[in-house]
């Protein structure tokens, strides 16, 4: 039977750091290393699987699963020349004080409480693995397109591994890295993370999902005819501005929306504006908008280079649950 070795990342490198040869099950005083039964993490991935399904179609937490999963990857630095998991990305560090407490991620702890039963039952399976696996899940029962996702993420096991403050984008004016407009914002934070204009566009289009929070963001109205009432989970209440009317369907309309610029009780930030502003960006947009087929294999495509940034697979992975 082979094992899954899951590298624990203390705050020096990891890959540099020496690995002791372990027996099935015995963690290593340093902790760096400790080796997993791969069948049994298989199972529990399964079976994590099925209940972040059930918990999305009972809680109707899609957006906010989503939005979790990319303010965790979208840390990502890759001139960041330090170790794993140093760089960012798509390692959990999210779960720690102080990168949930920046303010770009205002109401993810919501999130994290949701998630966090479903790790205590299944605790082979990473925190990140976990995060994107609701994240893939949220989108395809909202209606939108599978995402072949991949599994065996370590996760980052330090708050001392937390990103800095600042890497995620900001909505509009004043841009915190000088940028003059939303679009060289947008392509400053991206291209950082080695993402370009159509995964830009693309992925901007997962605001087809959720909701804007005053109160959170400091974006949007209190309240909208479209969110005035509607699903709420946990922590969740009615309220917030919405791009799009069934902001808990994944389609297109987040840009057939923007386009037609017919209703005012959606929103669109600065940067939403930008996908059809933008020279770059807007055939982009006008195609999504134009064929929602091109827009989800798109999307599919821009949401598995998001879910595997400044990710380290564990030995004997990454594995699909195709
Ligand atoms: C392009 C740059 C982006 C900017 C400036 C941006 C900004 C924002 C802001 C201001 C909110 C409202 C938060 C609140 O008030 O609670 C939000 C929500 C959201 N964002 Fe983004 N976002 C961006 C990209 C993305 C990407 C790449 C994704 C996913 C692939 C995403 C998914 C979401 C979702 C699903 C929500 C709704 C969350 C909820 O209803 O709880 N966003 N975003």
């Amino acid at each position: 039977m082979r094992s899954l070795r899951f590298a624990q990342c203390a705050s020096r490198s990891a890959a540099s750091a020496p690995r002791p040869q372990l027996r099935r099950g015995i963690v290593s005083v340093k902790a760096v290393a400790k080796t997993v039964d791969k069948p049994a993490w298989l199972a529990q991935l399964k079976g994590a699987r099925a209940d972040v399904e059930a918990l999305i179609r009972t809680t109707h937490a899609n957006p906010i699963l989503v939005r979790l999963a990319w303010h965790d990857s979208g840390s990502y630095d890759e001139n960041v020349k330090e170790a794993w998991p140093k760089q960012g990305g798509a390692t959990a560090s999210i779960r720690f004080g102080p990168e949930i407490g920046h303010a770009a991620n205002a109401g993810l702890q919501a999130a994290l409480d949701l998630i966090e039963p479903i790790k205590q039952k299944h605790p082979l399976v990473s925190y990140s693995d976990l995060y994107q696996m609701a994240s893939a899940v949220a989108v395809e029962l909202a209606g939108g397109p599978h995402i072949p996702l991949r599994y065996g993420r370590l996760d980052a096991e330090s708050p001392e591994d937390c990103t800095p403050d600042g890497r995620l984008p900001a909505a509009g004016h004043p841009f915190g890295d000088g940028s003059k407009s939303p679009a060289d914002h947008l392509r400053k934070v991206f291209n950082r993370m080695g993402l370009n204009d159509k995964d830009i566009v693309a992925l901007s289009g997962a605001h087809t999902l959720g909701r804007v929070r005053p109160e959170r963001s400091g974006w949007g109205k209190e309240e909208t005819k479209y969110t005035r009432e509607g699903p709420n989970f946990l922590g969740g209440k009615p309220g917030g501005q919405s791009w799009t009317v069934d902001w808990l369907t994944f389609n297109n309309d987040y840009f057939t929306e923007i386009k037609a610029k017919r209703d005012e009780e959606l929103v669109v930030l600065p940067t939403d504006a930008a996908v059809f502003e933008d020279e770059g960006f807007r055939p982009y947009a006008e195609k999504y908008a134009a064929d929602q087929d091109a827009f989800f294999k798109e999307y599919v495509e821009s949401h598995l280079k998001l879910s595997e940034l400044g990710v380290k697979f564990a030995d004997g992975t990454p594995v699909t649950l195709e």
